[in-house]
């Protein structure tokens, strides 16, 4: 039977690891696996059959039957880019607010003013289905040129059942048509409607919403993979975030919610205590959050976007890492922080919260995977894993991170299951203009 893909003769292959690590932290965050002059070869099952010296596997596979073949003389090849954290379904873009928040206007003094997610709410629900997962696939469509082969996709423009349903119905006939892997997340407290008290808020979502997304995910209308919560001052407190995030563990979703973003919520030490798989932005963390964190293995999805846009405080990136957290990176994409590039998001991680290379490529990849719970498919290459991988044109894979804003040169293909999905072969593109002329 043929092989759905060869790619031969790369001057690094970047494994990530190599022994199976569900997550990196520490040390094992500095020095990632990376193979010189090798060839991958993934199999008609979409998955990683052969990862060696370029010589073997050419001796190995000779006469064998490929339906592709990439030949990557002089170029990388990473694992596909994880995006642990996403808002991609909305209508309305916020580009005024922009302006204001450059003018001085804090994120909450915007929200509180009635914009802010209260502004996409009121577009989101008045879009049609079909509006939203128009632009949601431009929107995975930029993601994918820009390296990232899964993302998490969150709900939360509704804040009411029948469009938080309509969000979610939306995510899934993305996953089940688009060549991109998603990670569903229900998000109904993302805020507190207009005209609802926390408490009544938190009803709707315990007694209406969940119970109606139980039926459907039951029923298998639905896939949704995880639950979240914005716990914040004047959003959602500790006490209602703990009693949502519970229903949702109850039901069998992952824990993975936004904590400790403006204000210190104690938002990781509950995180931990409920077996959280992830807790987002922690810009406000504390010490004994780390700690519970750490301990807990919840993953720290860190958003560099956010504090860029917001001019917050830079979440503890080092300090986490130190003490043992795992931790992963997410581009953010809502319309606060209009960004699908995870090469960028590594770039802000690295200057600004003063992560290594090695350390944000690791965060982007398998502790990402491990973030959404698939890791143990995802996040690096490594024999019987997806093939999923990037193809860099560059001799070392440290340029898609260095080159701001240059991943659009530098991706020179993508690759979801063995299929490439994405081929921006330049030479081939002049080769055909020739042609034409
Ligand atoms: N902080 C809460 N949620 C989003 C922002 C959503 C929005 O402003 O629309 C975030 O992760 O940054
Ligand atoms: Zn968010």
């Amino acid at each position: 039977m043929s092989n759905k893909l060869l790619v031969k003769n790369a001057k690094q292959v970047v494994l990530i690891c190599s022994n199976g690590e569900k997550f990196l932290t520490k040390d094992g965050m500095q020095k990632l696996g990376v193979i010189e002059d090798s060839s991958l070869v993934i199999g008609s099952d979409g998955l990683i059959k052969e990862i060696g010296p370029a010589r073997t596997i050419e001796v190995q596979y000779a006469g064998a039957l490929f339906d592709e073949v990439i030949d990557a003389t002089g170029m990388c090849v990473i694992p596909g880019l994880v995006d642990a954290h996403t808002h991609p379904v909305w209508a309305g873009d916020r580009v005024h607010e922009f302006a204001m928040k450059l003018a001085g206007a804090t994120y909450m003094d915007v929200h509180l003013a009635g914009g802010g997610i209260h502004f996409t709410v009121e577009h989101t629900r008045a879009a049609p289905a079909p509006t939203l997962l128009a632009s949601l696939t431009e929107r995975l469509g930029r993601m994918q040129r820009a390296g990232t082969t899964l993302v998490e996709c969150k709900s939360g423009y509704g804040l009411e059942l029948q469009t938080e349903l309509k969000m979610l119905e939306v995510i899934e006939a993305a996953r089940s048509t688009l060549p991109i892997n998603i990670s569903s997340t229900y998000c109904g407290a993302h805020a507190v409607p207009k005209g609802k008290t926390v408490a009544e808020a938190t009803e709707d979502i315990l007694q209406v919403q969940l119970p109606r997304l139980r039926e459907l995910v039951s029923a298998g209308v639905l896939r949704v993979d995880n639950i979240d919560v914005f716990c914040e001052q004047g959003v959602f407190d500790l006490a209602s975030t703990c009693s949502i995030l519970k229903a949702g563990l109850d039901m069998g979703l992952n824990i993975n919610f936004h904590g400790d973003e403006l204000h210190p919520m104690n938002s990781a030490q509950l995180g931990a205590e409920l077996g959280a798989l992830a807790i987002s932005h922690l810009e406000e963390v504390s010490d004994e959050g780390i700690a519970a964190m750490a301990t807990a293995k919840t993953a720290a999805v860190l958003l560099p976007t956010t504090a860029y846009i917001l001019r917050l405080p830079q979440p503890r990136a080092r300090d986490m890492l130190q003490a043992g957290v795992i931790v992963a990176l997410g581009s953010d994409f809502n319309p606060n922080a209009y960004c699908c590039s995870m090469p960028m998001v590594m770039h802000l991680a690295c200057v600004n919260m003063k992560m290594s290379m090695p350390e944000a490529l690791a965060a982007a990849t398998i502790n990402a995977a491990y973030a959404l719970g698939r890791s143990h498919t995802h996040g690096s290459l490594e024999v019987k894993k997806h093939g999923d991988l990037l193809v860099l044109n560059a001799p070392r894979w440290e340029h898609l991170i260095y080159q701001f804003g240059g991943h659009q040169e530098l991706i020179r293909h993508v690759v979801i299951k063995g299929n490439v999905v994405y081929n921006n072969d330049r030479t081939m593109i002049c080769t055909i203009r020739l042609l034409n002329t």
